[in-house]
């Protein structure tokens, strides 16, 4: 039987995107396919700008977990707003669609949650999930070609994000590269999106406010 490898589960506020500031139990999937997450291996990566550890099940609340059901429940276990309303939760990783399937989008369903998903598109998504960003990376295949909100990191080596509008996404958005360049980074997302405005600004929210 599959088990799902979950880095870390933690309650926070979305930072990102069109829900930033929304409160959500984020759920860090193990692993991804376009790095291997060791430091050695980063500039041989496809993706070389990777904010985030996502190798191993040792983060807080992690683990391997043997069903669907024993995943939806420990999402469960963070949640701590009251009542059963407003439940949310953001499945990333690592690349959360190595792992997420159909059973614990219901699972996670059958708790009361909206689940919303961060994604690098190189991966079809299983049915049921109702917020899906997809944030391509230059050098990847981009499957995904449709969703909710496309969040691209800028700059990349040959983004050009014009590149994206053509495709069937709800929202186009710039983050800044974080990095030791986040401030040209930033000025230079800032005077893209007021020269070209059917793309908004996305910033990195928890970074500023010291959350997790
Ligand atoms: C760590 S990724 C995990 C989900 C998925 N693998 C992906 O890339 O979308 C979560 C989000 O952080 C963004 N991100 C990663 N490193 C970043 C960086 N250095 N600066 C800004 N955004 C970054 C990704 O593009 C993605 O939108
Ligand atoms: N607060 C908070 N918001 C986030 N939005 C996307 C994140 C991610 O790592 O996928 C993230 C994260 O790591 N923390
Ligand atoms: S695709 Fe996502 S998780 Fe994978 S290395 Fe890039 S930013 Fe990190
Ligand atoms: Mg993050």
């Amino acid at each position: 039987m599959r088990t799902y490898q979950i880095k870390e589960i933690f309650y926070t506020l979305q930072g990102e995107g069109a829900h930033a500031g929304r409160p959500a139990v984020f759920c860090r999937f193990a692993r991804c396919n376009l790095w291997t997450g060791r430091e050695k291996d980063r500039h041989r990566a496809v993706c070389t700008f990777c904010d985030t550890d996502f190798v191993g099940t040792d983060g807080v609340n992690g683990g391997r977990f043997g069903t669907a059901d024993d995943l939806a429940d420990a999402v469960e276990r963070q949640w701590r707003g009251d009542g059963d309303e407003y439940r949310f939760v953001v499945c990333t990783g690592g690349e959360p669609l190595l792992q997420l399937d159909a059973p614990a989008v219901e699972a996670l369903h059958r708790r009361g949650f909206e689940v919303a998903v961060e994604t690098n598109g190189t991966r079809i998504p299983p049915p049921g999930i109702d917020w899906l960003c997809v944030s391509p990376k230059i050098g990847s295949d981009l499957v995904v070609r449709h969703g909710d909100e496309l969040k691209l990191v800028y700059p990349q080596e040959n983004g050009d994000p014009a590149q994206f509008e053509h495709l069937d996404f709800g929202s186009f958005r710039l983050q800044p590269l974080d990095g030791p360049e986040l401030e040209a980074n930033t000025r230079a997302a800032v005077e893209y999106c007021m020269s070209r405005p059917r793309w908004t600004l996305s910033l990195q929210t928890h970074k500023y406010l010291g959350i997790a």
